[in-house]
C-alpha cells in the first residue's frame, strides 16, 4: 500500500511519486520513486518507471538502489490476489482482465498460478500479446449472458463503475488496478488494490 507521507508532483499528466516507508518488523527504511506518465502512441518507454532506495535505519546511510518496476508489478498483483482469495466465490471459474499492459501481465501470471480459473477473458484491447495463444477460451468482448466471476481492470486512467447488470463500465477519471466481482456472485465490487 502507498505509505503514509507519500507525495506526488504533477506536471500535467506526468507524475513523480515519492513513497517512503519504514517497516519495524523488517527494520527496513526505504522509499520508492516512481514516475507515471500518460503515453501517446509514439512512446516506447513504460508508462510507470520506479526505483527503490534502501537506507540503514541506524545511521541513515544509503545501502542499496533497486529497480522498482518488477517490485511494483508483482506487489500490486499480489495485493489483488489477496483480495481475490478473501472475497471471490469458491466456485469461480472465469477470470476477466481489462487492459493489456504491465499490470495485466503480472495479474495474469499470479492469478493463473494461484487460482483454478478455467477461462480467461479480455477486451478487444487485451490480452497479453504473445501470451494470447496460451490463454484458454479468450473472447474478444464481454458476453452479457455469462459473467465472469472475477474481473481485474488494469487499464490506465479509467475506473470501472458498476452497471445495473453487475458489469463494471469505464468512467474517465482515476486509475486501476481494481478488482470487481459482479453482483450476481453476491460480492459486488469487492476491493481496490493498493492506493
Ligand atoms: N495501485 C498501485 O499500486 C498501482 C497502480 N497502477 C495503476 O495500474 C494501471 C495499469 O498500470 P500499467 O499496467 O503499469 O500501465 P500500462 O501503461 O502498462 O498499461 C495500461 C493498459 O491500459 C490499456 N488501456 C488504456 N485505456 C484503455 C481503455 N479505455 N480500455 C481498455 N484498455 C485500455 C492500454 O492499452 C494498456 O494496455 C495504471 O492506472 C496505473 O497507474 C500501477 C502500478 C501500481
Ligand atoms: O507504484 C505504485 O504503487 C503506484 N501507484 C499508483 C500510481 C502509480 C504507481
Amino acid at each position: 500500500p502507498t505509505a503514509p507521507g507519500s507525495r506526488a508532483t504533477t506536471l500535467s499528466a506526468r507524475f513523480l511519486g515519492v513513497m517512503p516507508a519504514y517497516s519495524a518488523a523488517d527494520d527496513a527504511l526505504t522509499t520508492k520513486l516512481v514516475t507515471f506518465y500518460e503515453r501517446r502512441g509514439d512512446s516506447a518507454a513504460p508508462s510507470h518507471q520506479a526505483t527503490v532506495l534502501l537506507f540503514d535505519p541506524r545511521c541513515g546511510s544509503l545501502r542499496a538502489v533497486l529497480d522498482g518496476s518488477v517490485i511494483t508489478a508483482k506487489r500490486t498483483a499480489a495485493v489483488s490476489a489477496i483480495a481475490t482469495k478473501l472475497l471471490m466465490p469458491r466456485s469461480a471459474e472465469v477470470l476477466c482482465i481489462l487492459g493489456a499492459g504491465v499490470q495485466a501481465r503480472s495479474h495474469y501470471e499470479i492469478f493463473m498460478e494461484l487460482f483454478p480459473f478455467t477461462e480467461v477473458r479480455g477486451t478487444r484491447r487485451s490480452l497479453l500479446g504473445a501470451d494470447r495463444a496460451a490463454v484458454r477460451g479468450l473472447t474478444s468482448r464481454l458476453p452479457k449472458e455469462k459473467l465472469p466471476h472475477a474481473c481485474h481492470t488494469t487499464v490506465k486512467r479509467t475506473q470501472p463503475q458498476r452497471k445495473q447488470n453487475g458489469w463494471p463500465s469505464f468512467g474517465r477519471e482515476s486509475r486501476g488496478p481494481i478488482c470487481a466481482f459482479p453482483r450476481r456472485s453476491g460480492c459486488g465490487i469487492a476491493a481496490s488494490s493498493a492506493r
